[in-house]
């Protein structure tokens, strides 16, 4: 077997590696630094007071979800000494050589730790990204032998590390996607690469970078959760070759046995869901049916070289074909 490759070799090459090229109507229709105002930024000063801002704040939040699935907020009460230092050290730990991120290779189905693109398998393209998972919660699964130890002090959630990329066209950092849980917490820094869809990929939008600012997703658990009313955020990372790029996802989850179904169903809706059903359940359906769409683009990119092979043959002058 090859070994393992991090992408800090593959992005001094001049041309992308082929197995991260996308057909090209998944590849990038808007740059990365082409940013937009759509997505709204509230700031949560004030949330805490009932007789105050709350109720305005609260209404931003409901049209927002019903609108994209995706805000940003700012003034959350974070520390940002402690926003700054996560990011710091998550830069350290991509900068490590290769064979240092590979001591916590978690292919082949360890819970937890680095890893290059983290596609399904089945899928023939690979996203452009590095990737450092570790599970939290609950308390007693939480395996520091799967916690990175270099740079020491560090302590994270998930974080993506998008590298520079020769040819940032043909490929995507994340491809699209929408998150499993009830809600996605995530730290961007200023590159810019983060986009999203509500015409189900027809036009995306670069979410603006904030300093500062946590960008909140809705996942499937939310969408099912408000009857379909909050949209699940369909997004993915696009990269460039001007810049690396970090960004630090806190996904909240329920636990596994969860109940998946909306909390109310409204006067003269139906629900989305037939019949309460578990989060590993939802997650299961969820990963069987992206593979079953990789299963048909596979076999539809078969089809597709066979017939320009059998086009090729039959347009041959008689004398090429036969030796
Ligand atoms: O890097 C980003 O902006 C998106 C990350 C993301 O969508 C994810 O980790 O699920
Ligand atoms: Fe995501």
């Amino acid at each position: 077997m090859a070994p393992a490759k991090t992408l800090d070799y593959l992005s001094q090459e001049k041309t992308l590696e082929s197995s991260f090229v996308r057909d090209e109507s998944e590849r990038p229709k808007v740059s990365y630094n082409d940013f937009s105002n759509e997505i709204p930024i509230i700031s949560l000063a004030g949330i805490d007071d009932v007789d105050g801002r709350r109720t305005e704040i609260c209404n931003k939040i409901v049209k927002a979800c019903e609108n994209w699935g995706i805000f940003q907020v700012v003034d959350h009460g974070v520390d940002s000494y402690l926003i700054s230092e996560m990011t710091r050290f998550a830069k350290m730990f991509f900068d490590l050589p290769p064979e240092e991120k590979l001591r916590f290779d978690m292919s082949g189905g360890k819970k937890g730790g680095f890893i290059v693109s983290s596609h399904l398998q089945g899928e023939s393209v690979k996203d452009w990204r590095e990737l450092v998972t570790y599970f939290s919660y609950p308390i007693k699964q939480r395996d520091y032998s799967r916690w990175p130890d270099k740079p020491e002090g560090w302590k994270e959630v998930v974080v993506n590390y998008y590298p520079k990329c020769p040819q940032p066209d043909l490929t995507l950092g994340l491809k699209r996607h929408t998150d499993p849980g009830t809600i996605t917490l995530l730290l961007q820094d200023q590159v810019g690469g983060l986009q999203a869809t509500k015409d189900n990929g027809k036009t995306w939008i670069t979410v603006q970078p904030v300093e500062g600012a946590f960008v909140v997703n809705l996942g499937d658990h939310g969408h099912y959760l408000s009857n379909g009313r909050f949209k699940n955020a369909d997004h993915q990372a696009v990269v460039n070759s001007n810049y690396s790029r970090l960004s630090i996802a806190t996904f909240q989850n329920p636990a596994p046995d969860a109940t998946v179904y909306p909390l109310k169903i409204r006067e003269g809706e139906k629900s989305v869901l037939e019949e309460p059903i578990t989060f590993t359940e939802m997650y299961r359906r969820k990963m069987s049916k992206d593979l079953e769409i990789a299963r048909m683009k596979k076999l539809a990119k078969e089809k597709e070289i066979r017939d320009s092979e059998k086009v090729k043959l039959e347009t041959k002058p008689l004398n090429e074909i036969l030796a």
